[in-house]
């Protein structure tokens, strides 16, 4: 249980650079393995769930190197990967185990994958099903299609044509990672657009993809070549600290070194549109990022639907706690996926911030939230959710003198390991 931090009359101020990006540091990893050559990572997110992935590419026997600035890895192909006795542990990362299973189907001998309860309750039959079209074959049956999932994989996969019927882009990036091994055209084809950071990076790699609004078409088998990534900011760690300045009174903050490529940015336009103060400076075309300037500011309650769902999936329970605090009501619908996440989030950010004195109404794919309430202080719990702790402790900023106490705070170190550290520095106070 941990005392959450409060905030004073002086407000959030300050500049500040957050973590690299969750997304990208995995997929590095992972490129870097496959590739050919050397890959140099700068600014690497050192949080659980990305050192989960590069813990299991150097079980797998890649070769990766970590200096105080840069990992360095030596890849040496899909075919150079060898599958271990034991099974691979993914700890709480979907991220992983999904794109994981895209690259091993190409993998002929027996693997194993599993990770923690969260995990263990997670749906991965989205990912087996195209797999096993392409030839991956379960060495287990697995109805229920959560892990721990024993497969087999084919060094003949056959290439795949598919329209997906979830907004994923673990979906889709385990597709294209089998789709690089396959021999032949696959095409894959989004619900709704998603993070296309995969797309980006066979590209950075030296692979071939197309990309024409929903349409992806691959020719496999591709060879990478290894090459230098440098992660930017994670938007979706920046969201706390976007949040935090635009809620509490008298704040000004800088958040330097963001990723803000297009299919990340749903939040930025939310913000805007519910009025809140934010703007884009130094924007850098090529590394698509730049630095995010937010003040505080009076938001009103919108609507938030359709096609911006995925741009800011995991923005939402931020996004749910800057709508207790607009006037009127927001309503979040089509995010449906939120229930499959490391926790339903849906459920989790109703009974949380409920008990915190919001006036929420759980919908099947979302959520009603009533602005503008008081919240009170309380005793609250993470559920093991990264994303749910550090929502509920910016909410402990907004109840004045009362205290909150959240549960399983050590959750937030699967993204963001220095988060209170970072947000006491924003307030002017010294962390203990
Ligand atoms: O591809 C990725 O890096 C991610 C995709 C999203 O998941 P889904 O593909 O399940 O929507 C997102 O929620 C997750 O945090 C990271
Ligand atoms: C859903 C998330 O991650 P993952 O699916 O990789 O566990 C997240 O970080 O919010």
């Amino acid at each position: 249980m941990k005392e959450l931090l409060k905030s004073q009359n002086t407000g959030l101020s300050g500049v500040i650079e957050v973590p690299g990006d969750k997304s990208i540091s995995h997929r590095s990893i992972m490129f870097g393995a496959i590739a050919h050559g050397e890959t140099r990572i700068k600014n690497f997110l050192h949080a659980d769930d990305c050192l989960r992935t590069l813990q299991i590419f150097r079980e797998l026997g890649v070769d990766i190197q970590e200096t105080a600035d840069e990992i360095i890895i030596n890849g040496y192909g899909f075919e150079n990967l060898n599958i271990p006795n034991h099974a691979l542990d993914v700890g709480n990362s979907g991220t992983t185990i999904r794109l994981l299973m895209g690259i091993l189907a190409g993998q002929k001998n027996i693997v194993t994958l599993t990770g923690d309860d969260s995990i263990q309750n997670r749906p991965m039959n989205r990912v087996i099903t195209p797999l096993q079209e392409m030839g991956l074959i379960l060495a287990k049956e697995n109805e229920n299609g959560l892990p721990p999932i024993t497969f087999r994989g084919t060094s003949q996969l056959k290439p795949i044509s598919y329209k997906m019927p979830v907004a994923s882009a673990q979906v889709k990036s385990a597709l294209l990672f089998a789709a690089l091994q396959a021999t032949g055209t696959s095409r894959i084809v989004e619900k709704e657009l998603t993070r296309d950071h995969t797309e980006q990076m066979i590209q950075q790699f030296g692979g071939n993809v197309i990309v024409q609004g929903k349409e992806i078409t691959l020719t496999g088998p591709q060879k990478l070549s290894g090459t230098e990534i440098v992660v930017p900011g994670d938007i979706s760690s920046a969201a706390f600290f976007i949040a935090a300045a635009l809620l509490v009174p008298n704040s000004k903050i800088t958040i330097k070194n963001v990723g803000l490529t297009n299919s990340r940015t749903g939040l930025i336009d939310v913000v805007k549109k519910m009025g809140g103060k934010i703007s884009i400076t130094d924007f850098d075309p090529v590394n698509q990022s730049g630095n995010l300037i937010v003040e505080h500011s009076q938001l009103k309650g919108i609507t938030i639907e359709g096609e911006i769902i995925p741009r800011l999936i995991d923005e939402i329970p931020i996004i749910a706690l800057l709508a207790t605090q607009a006037q009127g009501q927001t309503i979040i619908r089509d995010a449906e996926e939120l229930r499959v996440k490391e926790t339903d989030r849906i459920e989790a950010v109703n009974l949380e911030l409920t008990k915190l004195g919001a006036q929420i109404t759980p919908l099947v794919d979302g959520l009603m939230i009533e602005g503008q309430t008081k919240l009170n202080g309380g005793i609250v719990k993470s559920y093991h959710d990264h994303r749910m702790g550090m929502m509920l402790q910016i909410a402990a900023l907004l109840v004045g003198k009362e205290t909150v106490n959240l549960e399983n705070p050590e959750a937030i170190s699967v993204s963001y390991p220095q988060f209170f550290a970072d947000l006491a520095t924003l307030l002017g106070q010294n962390n203990e």
